[in-house]
């Protein structure tokens, strides 16, 4: 089939490189002009690093079934179903931003010329699809033509950095339709799924919408739950990874989802959880747990900085600290949220003079504070080995493979003092311990 993915963030390049892969034709529209310039290019450039992204849109690419553009009349004109990929960013208020998305719903009432089906693919409140279909018809109205058009919620449930894998193995798709023709063209698009025995539920658009929501807003909480416990049994002298895996083996709980740390960062657990909540106070409903889940969530990376300052008796001037782990997590180079950037503030502001090093994101955190007043109190490590001379202590935020598997015995040698604050539980607390390290965790 041939398909439009408006916006090429994170999923509309992901979504489109997979759907080229299983044999579709993908157009992918983005009004960065840089962006488009960049994937057009021989040496293709990809705006972010995903594990296995690269590849697919390289071999699609050159077999023909996958291309770029910034014009969105050629998109529309060439497809049958266009996605809606743009973003839908946290208004001050917590609200979802909307009007990426009814951007386009605006440019494509302007320039479709035949039966289309327009596809909610960013994440989107219950509503937003009925608001889609009024604002291209109005514009159909305004040309005075009467194209028919379908409007679909199709939410997307992939994780940075296992994006390709969550797409092309899904534990599930979720399609909102509201006629049976887009319900077939819809089946007809994720066949080499359903053939492949993954499952796709069909059901009404509200409820898609909302599914994406409960989805997130549940997985958010049962990490801001799981906090709570490690925080619990720091002060009862429980062991959290044995309650871990004592609560995590019963199947209705499940070991997912249950790694205790610095919470949730990233660009959707916090905007999806703030989003909800704010649905719920327009409908004067008040969600007492998911408003707990944020208060919880922006208390823990403050519980860690207070450790680390209490540690220190409140001094932190000219102390000098590695921080390893800079992204919202590992296997990826995005840092929207991540709780090291509310450390690296905070830890700056006391005075202290940080070395830093994270596989993939420092390039991010150099632009981010490019205009902070104490960026010359950053240095940034191009090894994580690099960032530990004279360092007073270690900060651990994001758990990337090379810190998990670092040699202890380095470490130590090459720190000033060997004083690990590890906010994602890397290692064993009794090794640590024995090894002569002052160690940290959570719980
Ligand atoms: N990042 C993720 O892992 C996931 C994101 N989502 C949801 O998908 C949506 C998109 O997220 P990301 O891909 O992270 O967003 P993003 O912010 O990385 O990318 C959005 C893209 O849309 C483009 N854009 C904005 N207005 C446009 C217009 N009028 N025409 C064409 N392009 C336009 C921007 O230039 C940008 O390249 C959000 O609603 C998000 O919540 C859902 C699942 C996973
Ligand atoms: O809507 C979205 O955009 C996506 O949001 C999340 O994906 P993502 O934000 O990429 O990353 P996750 O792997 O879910 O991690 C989110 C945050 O939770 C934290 N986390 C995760 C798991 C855990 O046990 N503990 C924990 O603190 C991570 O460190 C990270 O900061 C969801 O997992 C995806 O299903 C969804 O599609």
């Amino acid at each position: 089939m041939k398909l439009a993915m408006i916006g090429v963030g994170y999923v509309g390049l992901v979504t489109g490189a997979c759907f080229a892969q299983t044999g579709h034709e993908v157009i992918c529209m983005d009004i960065d002009s840089k962006k488009i310039e960049g994937l057009r290019k021989n040496e293709i450039e990809i705006p972010i690093y995903e594990p296995g992204l690269k590849d697919y849109v390289k071999l699609n690419v050159a077999a023909g079934r996958l291309s770029f553009t910034t014009d969105l009349n050629q998109a529309v004109s060439q497809s049958q179903v266009i996605f809606i990929c743009v973003g839908t960013p946290s208004r001050e208020d917590g609200s979802a931003d909307l009007r990426y998305v009814y951007e386009v719903a605006r440019s494509v009432g302007q320039t479709m010329q035949e039966y289309k089906i327009v596809v909610d693919k960013s994440t989107v409140p219950v509503g937003t699809a009925a608001r889609v279909r009024q604002l291209i018809a109005k514009e159909l109205a305004r040309r005075g033509t009467n194209l028919t058009f379908d409007v679909v919620s199709n939410p997307e449930f992939l994780r940075e950095g296992s994006a390709i894998d969550d797409f092309m193995r899904p534990d599930r798709i979720v399609v909102g339709v509201e006629s049976p023709e887009a319900e077939r063209i819809m089946q007809e698009l994720y066949k080499p799924w359903t053939d492949g025995k993954f499952e796709l539920f069909v059901m009404e658009v509200p409820s898609a919408e909302m599914t994406k929501y409960a989805a997130n807003s549940f997985l958010a909480t049962k990490i801001s739950f799981i906090n709570e416990i490690a925080n619990l049994c720091a002060l009862t002298g429980a062991n959290i990874k044995s309650v871990q895996k004592g609560m995590g083996s019963d199947k209705r709980i499940g070991p997912h989802f249950l790694y205790p740390g610095l919470g949730y960062g990233g660009s959707c657990f916090p905007k999806d959880v703030k989003a909800l909540v704010y649905i719920a106070q327009t409908l004067a409903y008040n969600f007492k747990i998911l408003e707990a889940t944020e208060i919880v969530n922006q208390a823990q990376r403050h519980r860690f900085i207070l450790e680390i300052t209490r540690y220190f008796q409140n001094n932190l001037e000219g102390k000098k600290l590695a921080l390893w782990g800079l992204a919202f997590k590992p296997e990826t180079d995005d840092i929207r949220e991540a709780p090291s950037l509310t450390i690296i503030e905070r830890l700056l502001e006391m005075g202290a003079e940080l070395s830093v090093h994270d596989p993939e994101a420092m390039k991010e955190v150099q632009f981010y504070f490019r205009k902070h007043a104490n960026r010359d109190r950053i240095t940034y490590a191009d090894l994580p080995e690099a960032a530990l001379p004279k360092a007073e202590a270690l900060i651990i935020n994001t758990e990337w493979e090379v810190y998990k598997n670092a040699e202890l015995n380095l470490i130590k040698s090459r720190m000033k003092n060997p004083v690990v604050f590890d906010g994602r539980n890397i290692y064993d607390p009794a090794k640590m311990r024995e090894m002569g390290f002052t160690y940290f965790f959570v719980g």
